[in-house]
C-alpha cells in the first residue's frame, strides 16, 4: 500500500526520573532495574497531560513540513492513557491545531497501539485520502501505582508521529501481521473504569492502575513477536536478511535480544532506547524512528519492519519500505 513517511517527530517531558531517584522512595535499585529491563531512566510529566504531547508531535511534524493543518484529511492517535474517554487525545489535537478539514479518533491497543494505527492509516490513503497523521501518545505515569515496585519501574511518558502522505513511488506498507489474543487479557490490565448507577448501586469500584503478570506478558511476546515477523515476511517475500532493521516496541531489552537471537539476526538491527525512555507503551516505537531518522540511520530506500506487543494481549508486524 502506497505512503511515504514525509516527517517524523517525538514530545516528551522535560523531567527525567533516573532508576536512583526511584530508589530514594521506592524498595527497588538500579542495580535491579537495569539489567532485568534495560531501563536507565524514564521521562514523567509535570503539567502535561496525554494531549499537550500529542499536539507537541502534531505541531512539529507541520512546522517540519511546512504544512497547515487544514491540509490534513484525517488525525489518528494510538493511545491508552487519553486525557478523557470524551473528546479523544486525537479530538483535542484536531480542536488545538485548527486541522479544520480532519476527522479524527483514538485508537486503542495498548503497546501495539501504533503499529495498529499505521496499519489503519496506511488502509484510509489507499483507499480514500491524501495525507494524515499517526501519532502514539502516552501519560502511563497516570496509570502507576507508585506504590508498586513491579511495574512502576518500567513506564514513561512520551509522544511521537508520522506525518503520512498518499504516493505513486513503490513506498509504504508492503505487509502485515496483526493478531489479538483476548482470552489473556487479563495478565496486562489498566484504568478499569467505576461502574454504578442509582438503580443498581455500585458495580464496581474504579482501579485505575497496572497490574501485569510479567511472566505471562514476557513469554506470550518471545513467543508471539517472531511468529507475527515471520508471517509478515513471508506475505512480503521477504527474507529476515533483507530487513535493514527491526524496530520493536521498547518494552523490555532482554526480550529484544532473545528475539534477535530466535532470528538470527544481529542486535545492531534492532536498536533499542528504552535505557532512556522506559516503556512508553503506544509512543515507543514513534520515538525510536524518529531518532533513527534524525541520525541518519533509517533512511529512504530500505525496508524495515515494526512489532508492537502488550496489552489486549495484542501483537502486530507491519513491513515497511521507507
Ligand atoms: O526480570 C524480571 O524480573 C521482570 C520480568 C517481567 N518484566 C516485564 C514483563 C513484561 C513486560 C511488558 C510490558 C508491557 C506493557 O506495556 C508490554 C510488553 C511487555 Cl513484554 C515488561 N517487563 C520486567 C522484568
Amino acid at each position: 500500500e502506497r505512503f511515504t513517511i514525509v516527517q517524523s517527530a517525538r514530545v516528551v517531558p522535560e523531567r527525567v526520573v533516573t532508576n536512583d531517584e526511584l530508589a530514594t522512595f521506592m524498595d527497588t535499585s538500579d542495580e535491579w532495574i537495569q539489567p532485568r529491563t534495560g531501563i536507565r531512566q524514564r521521562h514523567i510529566v509535570s503539567t502535561e497531560d496525554t494531549s499537550d504531547l500529542a499536539v507537541g508531535v502534531a505541531t512539529k511534524l507541520l512546522n517540519q513540513a511546512g504544512l497547515t493543518a487544514d491540509q490534513l484529511d484525517f488525525i489518528l492517535v494510538g493511545t491508552m492513557s487519553p486525557d478523557t474517554l470524551s473528546p479523544s487525545v486525537a479530538q483535542i489535537v484536531q480542536g488545538k491545531i485548527g486541522a479544520t478539514n480532519a476527522f479524527a479518533w483514538d485508537l486503542s491497543a495498548a503497546c501495539s497501539g501504533f503499529v495498529y494505527t499505521l496499519s489503519m492509516a496506511s488502509a484510509l490513503l489507499t483507499t480514500r485520502y491524501q495525507r494524515g497523521l499517526v501519532i502514539g501518545a502516552e501519560v502511563l505515569s497516570k496509570l502507576v501505582d507508585w506504590d508498586d515496585r513491579s511495574t512502576a519501574v518500567l513506564f514513561g511518558d512520551g509522544a511521537a508521529g508520522v506525518l503520512l502522505e498518499r504516493t505513486e513511488a513503490e513506498t509504504g506498507l508492503l505487509a502485515e501481521s496483526l493478531k489479538t489474543f483476548g482470552e489473556r487479557s487479563e495478565f496486562l490490565t489498566a484504568g478499569q473504569q467505576r461502574n454504578a448507577n442509582y438503580f443498581a448501586g455500585e458495580l464496581k469500584a474504579a482501579d485505575p492502575y497496572f497490574k501485569m503478570n510479567g511472566r505471562e506478558v514476557y513469554n506470550f511476546a518471545t513467543r508471539e513477536v517472531p511468529a507475527v515477523l515471520n508471517e509478515a515476511l513471508a506475505k512480503a517475500s521477504l527474507t529476515p536478511d533483507e530487513i535493514d532493521y527491526y524496530l520493536l516496541h521498547q518494552a523490555n531489552g532482554r526480550i529484544v535480544s532473545s528475539i534477535a537471537k530466535r532470528f538470527g539476526q544481529p542486535i545492531e538491527k534492532f536498536p533499542t532506547n528504552m535505557a532512556f525512555y522506559g516503556n512508553t507503551s503506544a509512543a515507543s516505537i514513534g520515538i525510536l524512528l524518529d531518532e533513527l531518522r534524525e541520525a541518519g540511520t533509517i533512511k529512504p530506500g530500505q525496508t524495515i519492519a515494526i512489532a508492537g506487543f502488550g496489552g489486549g494481549l495484542t501483537v502486530g508486524a507491519l513491513i515497511i519500505k521507507v
